[in-house]
């Protein structure tokens, strides 16, 4: 991604303990963005929109291997390991995180083209970073108080799993609500479409692979030709 837009923000959260599992994930060698050139190629189009407006877009995640999604897998089986419930899943029991939506055994991202992404007012201000064993606070609490992201208010965090964070649910208005579809309306309009479970996950289409689940891991080697 950056080779094609170099503006658009990386915060790789699953190379970094501050996601759902509460550690690294597997496959996550580096924390950079790698996607298809047409899916990388329709994004920089709407950074350019929204840099016009000025803001910019942030991306969580990117291309994500199968042997991340099979590291979900396993912890989700794992019904003792829960030190990030208190952020991320305070109101949905573990057992349901794939069933309700919010995460897949076979998933878009592995395809290539889906992303995970919110939008930043510019200047963007730094974010400190999580410091594991941190007393946590739910994702849906107001944004002065849940854990710190530059990100403008989109009625919760990133990867909150509950009702709050799917993209149209009516208790969500104003502002929030004016975010959500400010980033909605911007990569509709280039071809992504929206998981309603997930304001902050799209999908580039037509997709260039859309039945190949790759497994290659996340770093700037794995995208160096074959001499
Ligand atoms: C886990 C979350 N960030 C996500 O991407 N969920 C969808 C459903 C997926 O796993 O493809
Ligand atoms: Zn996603």
């Amino acid at each position: 991604m950056s080779t094609v837009d170099p503006t658009i923000i990386q915060e790789i959260r699953y190379f970094t303990p501050h996601n759902f599992v509460g550690e690294p994930v597997d496959g996550y060698r580096q924390p950079i963005c790698i996607l298809t050139r047409p899916a990388a190629e329709a994004l920089h189009k709407a950074q350019l929109e929204l840099l016009r407006k000025g803001y910019t877009l942030k991306v969580y995640d990117c291309y994500r291997p199968q042997r991340a999604v099979n590291d979900f897998v396993r912890w989700a089986e794992d019904l003792g390991a829960q030190s990030m419930k208190g952020e991320f899943y305070p109101n949905v029991d573990k057992t349901r995180l794939f069933e309700d939506g919010y995460i897949a055994a076979k998933s878009g991202h592995s395809r290539g083209s889906t992303m995970d992404l919110t939008i930043v007012k510019l200047p963007a201000r730094p974010t400190r970073p999580y410091r594991p064993g941190e007393p946590l606070v739910p994702c849906f609490a107001p944004k002065n108080e849940r854990f710190p992201d530059n990100s403008v208010d989109m009625g919760t965090g990133f990867d909150c799993f509950d009702t709050l964070a799917h993209t149209l649910d009516p208790r969500i208005q104003g502002v929030q609500s004016a975010n959500r579809m400010l980033l909605k309306n911007t990569m509709e309009s280039l071809g992504f479409v929206n998981l309603a479970e997930e304001w902050w996950h799209y999908t580039y289409q037509p997709e260039p692979y859309p039945d190949t689940y790759f497994d290659f891991p996340v770093s700037w080697k794995s995208l160096r030709r074959a001499p």
